[in-house]
């Protein structure tokens, strides 16, 4: 049976956490239960760039996306009732975690490396992840990162063995 939640939060949502935690999945879940815009930071970049996020990196390089992520937090600054799933590396900037926070709940979403290994196993849209496409890697810069993400975070949800419809519900319990 459809369940929609009908109240909203009176800011935006952040969404971070490592590749395959399910940053999109869930935002486009939270859009549809809480009925709030989206914004998808990837595929934003993706459209205003013209091109791949793969071929970004490989152009212009990580520091230059790192940057275009930045500016892009800053435009939006002045949005209201959006959700935004972040590109998994947005903590990686310590400016971004101010810009998260100054509008909006920042909810980081977590999976075991196995989990996020199952879940982007296929992908080949994940430029930091090329060439190193296994359980131990992915658990070593989870690790690095980890610190960054749990600074930022208003909130943490695992997500291992839950549906979608359940991380939702356990998000907007949190924080409406
Ligand atoms: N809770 C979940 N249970 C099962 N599969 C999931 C879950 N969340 C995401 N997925 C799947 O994992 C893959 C990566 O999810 P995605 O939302 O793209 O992650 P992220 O944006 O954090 O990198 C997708 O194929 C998606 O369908
Ligand atoms: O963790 C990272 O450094 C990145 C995660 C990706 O987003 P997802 O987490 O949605 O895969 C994407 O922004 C880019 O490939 C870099
Ligand atoms: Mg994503």
């Amino acid at each position: 049976m459809e369940t929609t939640q009908t109240k909203q939060p009176d800011c935006n949502i952040f969404l971070i956490g490592f590749m395959g935690a399910g940053k999109s999945t869930i935002a486009a879940e939270l859009k549809r239960q809480l009925h709030l815009e989206l914004i998808e930071m990837d595929q934003l970049i993706e459209e205003q760039q013209g091109m791949p996020i793969t071929e970004i990196f490989a152009k212009y390089g990580e520091d230059h996306f790192r940057k275009l992520e930045t500016d892009m937090l800053v435009s939006f600054q002045n949005k209201t009732n959006t959700v935004v799933s972040c590109g998994g590396g947005i903590v990686v900037r310590p400016e971004n975690q101010a810009y998260m926070k100054q509008s909006g709940k920042v909810v980081l979403l977590t999976a075991s490396p196995e989990t996020v290994y199952e879940r982007v196993k296929d992908s080949s849209n994940r430029p930091v992840l090329n060439g190193h496409m296994n359980v131990e890697y992915i658990a070593g810069l989870q690790e690095k990162r980890r610190a960054l993400y749990e600074a930022a975070a208003d909130i943490v949800v695992a997500t291992d063995g839950k549906t979608p419809e359940e991380i939702c519900r356990e998000i907007a319990d949190r924080i409406l």
